[in-house]
């Protein structure tokens, strides 16, 4: 591989962004994108995860390198020339790269590589959770699989076409699709491709969702003309999911904290053709009120620490902080004890996250059902996925139902 100045320049700007003004690395990375109208899909392509790769890997590539935050441009061109080096690229004569003892990064490379903490670039904290959580054999597998590159995973919206007819379409326009066993909607990306740019995805045929995240919406078990609330929608993929489950018939109420992102789920269903769904903003209690014991289906896809999506968020582990995680765990409780209350006698509830950790997960669970307002529902099923076991996201999902 040949490195072009622009495009390593780009790089090393989007590094600044994101280690020392705190931006998120999606952002930043859509940004950069605009930057050169000439750049193809290889440059673009290159950008895109040469910068993912740095920050996935920043702990060690800091320590080979031997620099320390706030990094200055030299030494982010040190950390990229780590980056370059261990995966054999020839750097060019550059200043930036004059004196890069290729030999002594190889060799701190190895030496490093024995402490896991330092291999898997993560911070001491999430590594001490992991284990206390976990356990060491689980833990160790788990982590190196979540700094693996995630497949692209699509959902055909089944509201606009067959799985097989748009794996069709998709060929035409060069993009291979294979079918994954288990996952009814699902489609995988043979090669990494700019889907968004197709027709089908502009015609709403389609939904980038990773694999995990498609349980959840069968596991809640939904069917047309039943009233869902969706509680913590965001911007819509399980939604999105559950109304073509629905087949357009029944009603979703999609709810957040957040309008921004309900805005967003609302272009994602225009386009997607999904029309039973109701956006309401949780702003005060009033909403969630008026709801008690009026819905045949209630998802709760919690707030969470995320640590089952490090794949495709790597920038996570430098922004995620002991106290957010101790945060969220009261959330995560408060939540359920409210959101609950909106299931009607013998209606199901689904409590889903995308973390591995137990506390997040089904210890919140137990503790729910303990509690006063757990004593009507009962645990039908629970689904613990780790990403070392599954290939995809590391995620959660508890179905409970409410004693009629
Ligand atoms: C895991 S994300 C949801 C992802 C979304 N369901 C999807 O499939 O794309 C959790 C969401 O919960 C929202 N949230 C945080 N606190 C909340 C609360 N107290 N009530 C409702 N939503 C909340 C966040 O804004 C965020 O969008």
């Amino acid at each position: 591989m040949r490195l072009h100045r622009n495009l390593c320049f780009a790089v090393i700007d989007g590094l600044t962004l994101i280690f020392n003004e705190g931006k998120y690395a999606d952002k930043v990375i859509q940004q950069l994108l605009k930057r050169d109208k000439r750049w193809g899909s290889r440059d673009r392509g290159f950008v895109a995860e040469t910068v993912y790769d740095i920050v996935r890997w920043k702990r060690l590539y800091a320590e080979i390198a031997e620099v320390k935050e706030p990094y200055d441009r030299d030494n982010l061109w040190r950390m990229f020339a780590v980056w370059a080096t261990l995966k054999g690229i020839t750097l060019p004569d550059w200043k930036y790269f004059e004196n890069t003892p290729t030999r002594k990064i190889k060799g701190r490379f190895d030496e490093l590589s024995k402490v896991r903490k330092l291999r898997e670039s993560i911070p001491d904290w999430i590594d001490e959770v992991g284990v206390k959580e976990l356990g060491e054999a689980k833990w160790t597998k788990e982590i190196a699989m979540q700094n693996e590159k995630a497949d692209v995973i699509l959902r055909t919206n089944t509201l606009k076409i067959t799985k097989e007819k748009l794996q069709n379409i998709l060929a035409d326009d060069g993009i291979e699709t294979e079918f994954i066993k288990g996952y009814d909607a699902a489609l995988k990306l043979v090669e990494r491709a700019n889907v968004f740019v197709t027709d089908a995805f502009k015609k709403g045929y389609f939904e980038v969702q990773d694999a995990s995240s498609q349980l959840v919406a069968d596991f809640l078990d939904v069917a047309p003309g039943m009233k869902v609330v969706d509680t913590c929608a965001g911007a819509g993929g399980k939604t999105l999911h559950i109304a073509s489950l629905m087949e357009n018939k029944g009603q979703i109420v999609a709810m957040d904290i957040y309008e921004s992102k309900l805005k967003k789920l609302k272009v994602r269903a225009r386009r997607n053709g999904a029309h039973n769904i109701d956006l309401k903003v949780i702003d005060s209690t009033k909403p969630i009120k008026k709801l008690y014991n009026k819905a045949d289906r209630v998802l709760i896809d919690a707030p969470c620490s995320g640590l089952g999506v490090l794949r495709r968020n790597p920038d996570a582990k430098w922004k995620l902080e002991p106290e957010f995680l101790d945060n969220i765990r009261v959330t995560q409780q408060e939540v359920l004890q409210q959101y609950s209350r909106m299931v009607k006698e013998g209606g199901k509830l689904v409590y889903a996250t995308c973390s591995v950790l137990p506390s997040e997960n089904q210890d919140q669970v137990k503790a729910f059902l303990k509690s006063e307002g757990g004593t009507n529902f009962e645990l039908v099923k629970d689904k613990k996925i780790l990403a070392h076991q599954q290939g995809y996201d590391g995620f959660y999902m508890a179905l409970m139902e409410r004693k009629a």
